[in-house]
């Protein structure tokens, strides 16, 4: 089996420019891929492809294969999936709070397709058994997409239910959820930059500079 990861570094996380500048949005959606990149190696995943709109910008001292496409990202992943003959996970470069124990569990079921959903009706992890057959369509409410994609097929589904794996970092507040349950490079990144602030209701960032009532 083998994993591909979907990068794009160039102004990424535009949803993040509120409370980060492009150039440490730059920084911060490489230490995310690392962070993934080391859950798939933990768990035993050997081919990892990272489908990238440009060869800059991506980690040389990872071993990983590297494939350059054009900006658009369901054309390129269902152009990369028509070259693959094995059972193939999608998994987003923003998902640092994916653990090794979560890859694990996804392999291991028996069913067709796998489905983790993200916040907001993403689609944060697709692990397709014959990716050939398959189309994807991120964006919008592609967990809804892809589930009725996989019905269409005759396929059976799992729909992974992880609170971790849920979360794609793509707006200000999923940053508490990184400073809270993360343990890896991009949670040190955000250490240096906010701090989680308690006060009514949920907890929020805050630039570390103004610092109030924070845990
Ligand atoms: N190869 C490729 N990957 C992409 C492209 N656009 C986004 N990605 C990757 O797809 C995943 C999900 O993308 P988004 O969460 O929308 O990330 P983003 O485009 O950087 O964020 P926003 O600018 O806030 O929408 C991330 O792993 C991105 O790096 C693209 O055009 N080509
Ligand atoms: C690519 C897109 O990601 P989001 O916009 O949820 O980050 C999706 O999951 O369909």
């Amino acid at each position: 089996m083998r994993a591909v990861i979907p990068y794009k570094k160039e102004n990424a996380k535009s949803r993040l420019s509120p409370v980060l500048s492009q150039t440490e949005r730059e920084e911060f959606v490489e230490l995310m891929l690392r962070d993934v990149v080391s859950s798939l190696c933990s768990a035993g995943i050997k081919e990892i492809d990272i489908l990238t709109t440009s060869r800059e910008g991506v980690p040389d001292d990872l071993d990983l294969d590297l494939i350059v496409t054009d900006p658009g990202l369901n054309a390129s992943i269902n152009s990369y999936l028509q070259n693959v003959d094995e059972p193939t996970m999608i998994i987003m470069a923003d998902l640092p709070l994916v653990r090794s124990s979560h890859i694990k569990k996804i392999i291991s079921y028996p069913e067709d397709v796998v489905i983790v959903p993200g916040k907001g009706g993403g689609t944060n992890i697709l692990f397709i058994r014959q990716p050939k057959e398959f189309t994807v369509k991120y964006h919008g409410c592609s967990f809804i997409s892809h589930y009725e994609i996989t019905e269409d097929l005759g396929k059976s589904i799992r729909i992974f239910d992880s609170f971790l794996a849920s979360i794609d970092i793509d707006e200000p507040h999923d940053i508490v959820e990184l400073l809270l349950y993360g343990n890896g490079l991009s949670k040190e990144y955000a250490e240096k930059r906010f701090c989680a602030e308690t006060g009514k209701g949920r907890v929020k960032i805050s630039p570390l500079s103004k610092l109030s009532g924070f845990i």
